[in-house]
């Protein structure tokens, strides 16, 4: 592959918000060039999206997503696991409320029963490969008061696009209804990019694309030197990701299961998180 021939979604709306964000006041004080309304989308049958004009910490990422993925609400199992990133929102035990994990796993149901939305996702994809449904919500209304933080990274459908020799290609959309364009976002592509390619294993599909569509999409304003000095530089072509096995379930995996091949990046560059 050619550097021409390398696809920046990612860097190319880094610089549309550069250009065109405009100056906003934000919750944290710290203010934001921010745009509305984007979507950007990767081949996930060509590569594995992880960002090459910066080191983007894969292993924080994974663990974040099996995290979500048990269900867990409490930074701790993080924490020994040498990630920080949720540090500055948890209380002091550790706690986050009812946030993506909470949701993701076991909604409360009106009945006082609760809903393992991921279960059901896989069971509809297996089941009912056509159905327009695939979909999970973090988007609680009725608890969004008990979170350290409404979630940013809001809904997520899936899809299965038939193939004629083949099982179909499964595709996932995440709708953020809020961006931090310089930290937050190259992680969330990265998780979303691994959980439906964990689906696709599980579920013997194809891996498809990763649509992602933001509402307030926005730069920090301590961020904008980072965020200029990474888009002076110049793309490698994206790593591979391989799993090393298939594990019993989508719940069963653990960091060694994933394996990323080429990850040629540049150097990392820090910003300050806006809490
Ligand atoms: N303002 C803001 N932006 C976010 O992206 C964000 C929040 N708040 N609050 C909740 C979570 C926490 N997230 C974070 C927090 C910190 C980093 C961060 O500092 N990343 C560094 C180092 C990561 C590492 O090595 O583990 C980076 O360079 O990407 C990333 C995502 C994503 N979310
Ligand atoms: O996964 C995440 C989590 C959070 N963010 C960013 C988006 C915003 O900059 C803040 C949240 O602030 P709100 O005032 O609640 O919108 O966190 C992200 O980009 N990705």
């Amino acid at each position: 592959m050619t550097a021409q021939s390398i696809d920046t979604p990612y860097e190319d709306l880094l610089a549309d918000v550069l250009e065109n964000g405009t100056l906003t006041t934000d919750r944290t004080g710290t203010g934001t060039y921010s745009v509305f309304g984007r979507q950007i989308r990767y081949n996930l049958a060509e590569y594995f999206p992880l960002v090459t004009t910066k080191r983007v910490h894969f292993k924080s990422a994974a663990l974040e997503l099996i995290w979500f993925l048990n269900g867990d609400s409490n930074v701790k199992w993080l924490q020994e696991r040498g990630v920080r990133i949720w540090n500055e929102w948890a209380d002091e035990d550790g706690e986050l409320g009812p946030v993506y994990g909470v949701q993701w796993r076991s909604w409360p149901a009106p009945n006082g029963e609760s809903i393992d939305q991921i279960s059901q996702v896989m069971e509809s994809l297996a089941q009912n490969p056509g159905s327009r449904r695939h979909i999970v919500s973090a988007w609680n209304p009725g608890q969004i008061d008990e979170m350290a933080l409404p979630a940013c990274h809001a809904m997520f459908q899936f899809h299965v696009q038939p193939e004629e020799d083949g099982p179909g290609k499964l595709s996932c959309q995440l709708y953020q209804r809020s961006a931090d364009m310089f930290l937050g976002v190259p992680f969330n592509i990265a998780e979303y990019s691994l959980l439906t390619m964990m689906m696709a294993q599980q579920l013997g599909y194809n891996p498809g694309e990763f649509v992602w569509t933001g509402g307030d999409v926005h730069i920090y304003t301590n961020h904008v030197d980072q965020a200029r000095e990474q888009l002076a530089r110049k793309p490698y072509p994206y790593p591979q990701l391989r799993f090393r096995r298939k594990p019993k379930d989508l719940f069963s995996y653990e960091l060694e299961d994933f394996e990323v091949i080429d990850y040629q990046h540049h150097p990392t560059i820090s910003a300050p998180v806006a809490v």
